[in-house]
């Protein structure tokens, strides 16, 4: 039996090349072995290593003691720059098209280079998201802050396994629903990381009232983003209707060494092509982004930066928006910073609320269940050539610290509005027949 589901995850890796987020994984690893080391300079040793995380710590740890060679952390996340606008040198102040915006992006970030953006206009043009600096009333926004530096007091670091290490997420989170039947469905039937979430909270007013507010500005976002960028129309598998959260993420950063390693969200419960509205509270901090590179073969790491990083910059009270073209082809991380810039209120502490859009043919009542009897995750093809951006379900349960999943792999199959083809009934059905 052991043998059967070691060689069909072997499959399952092969198809999807579900390999892809090993080098972050790895990376995360090493992070947190040796947090004194920026990212690029852990990622160097790693392809010089052939990517054993076992061989760059023994050689990381040799150099460290010896100091030779290795630079702290020296990334440029630091104190809030500031920067007018590419366009002031580029020259061009026009909306870009979408062609143009990728030709610029291309030529603007590099391969081990990152490009900094502060300027609205730019983060439009050159990256899958928008921003809206001065988003609330500045009193309500620093009364949001103050209460939810409040409610984080009690927030807790998140723990998962990785390969066969423990890990814990390097900054503190919680997650808010708005009515009692939601918080009883959150704690018993929705799963994250093949886990149950502990810590879940009734919304508060201020996080309420704000919500509308995000509601209101996405939408407007999304709208905009289909006129310049998508031709006019919608992405498929982009939902058609408006954007409606219903939960919200919020997360703290206690001081510049937290941060969040390089991922895309779940789209289990959101769905394909999903909009996410992002508030940031508090001390100012770099957004990272890049974009996801298919493989040109499965040992073709090399271009895992292909395109360098792209840092937004997000100030207090500004609202991110990441678009539907993000969470498939990018991922995103808060980088650690060297140095901060102490706000005023929050001090050397960042909070970030994304509100997200749980979708009703998502709800884990719906989703396909693997033989753990667990509710699996949806996810996509990044890294792949061969099945690139097609979607699959497939076991988490092994990520829970003490528990093996089992080799449970389905590709999803969507209509053009994101809605699943397929009932949960009859996908079992045939997943059994295969069997
Ligand atoms: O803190 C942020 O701005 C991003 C957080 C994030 O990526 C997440 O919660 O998934
Ligand atoms: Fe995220």
């Amino acid at each position: 039996m052991d043998g059967f589901v070691t060689s069909k995850k072997r499959k399952a890796k092969q198809v999807v090349g579900d390999d892809d987020e090993s080098t972050d994984v790895k990376l995360a690893i090493l992070s947190s072995l040796h947090p004194t080391i920026n990212q690029e300079t852990l990622l160097e040793f790693l392809l010089a290593h052939d990517g054993s995380v076992q061989a760059t710590s023994g050689s990381l740890k040799s150099q460290t003691a010896g100091l030779t060679g290795i630079s702290p952390r020296k990334t440029s996340s630091s104190q809030v720059h500031s920067q007018s606008s590419l366009r002031s040198w580029s020259g061009s102040t026009s909306t870009p098209t979408p062609a143009s915006t990728s030709k610029r992006a291309k030529l603007l970030s590099r391969k081990g280079a990152t490009l900094h953006l502060f300027d609205p206009e730019d983060i439009r043009a050159h990256t899958p998201c928008t921003i809206v600096h001065n988003f609330l009333p500045s009193d309500e926004a620093n009364s949001l802050l103050v209460e939810l530096l409040q409610e984080a007091q009690t927030f807790e670091k998140i723990t998962f396994k990785l390969f066969d290490n423990v890990v814990s997420s390097p900054h503190t989170s919680a997650f808010y629903v708005e009515t009692d039947q939601e918080l009883e469905q959150q704690t018993s039937e929705y799963v994250y990381n093949g886990g149950k979430l502990t810590d879940v909270r009734k919304i508060t007013p201020q996080l309420l009232k704000v919500k509308t507010r995000v509601q209101e500005a996405v939408n407007r976002e999304i709208q905009e983003r289909i006129r310049t960028h998508q031709g006019g129309k919608k992405l498929k598998h982009q939902s058609p209707h408006p954007w409606s959260p219903n939960v919200a993420f919020v997360n703290c950063y206690s001081g510049a060494d937290e941060s969040v390693g390089w991922h895309s969200d779940q789209l289990t419960y959101l769905g394909p092509r999903a909009v996410i509205g992002s508030l940031s509270l508090g001390v100012a901090r770099e957004f990272r982004v890049r974009r996801i590179v298919p493989r040109e073969t499965d040992d073709d790491d090399n271009n895992a930066d292909a395109q360098g990083q792209i840092a937004i910059h997000l100030p207090h009270n500004s609202l991110l928006v990441m678009h539907a073209e993000m969470q498939e082809e990018w991922k995103h991380s808060i980088a650690p910073a060297s140095v901060i810039d102490p706000h005023p209120i929050a001090g050397a502490r960042r909070i970030n609320v994304t509100y997200r859009d749980y979708r009703e043919p998502f709800n884990p009542r719906h989703t396909p269940r693997c033989g753990c009897g667990v509710a699996t995750v949806l996810r996509v093809v990044q890294r792949k050539k061969e099945n690139w951006g097609r979607y699959f379900w497939m076991c988490h349960a092994g990520n829970v610290p003490g528990k093996d999943g089992c080799a449970f792999f389905q590709w999803a199959e969507f209509d053009d509005d994101g809605n699943p083809t397929t009932s949960r009934s009859g996908q079992q059905q045939k997943q059994q027949a295969k069997q």
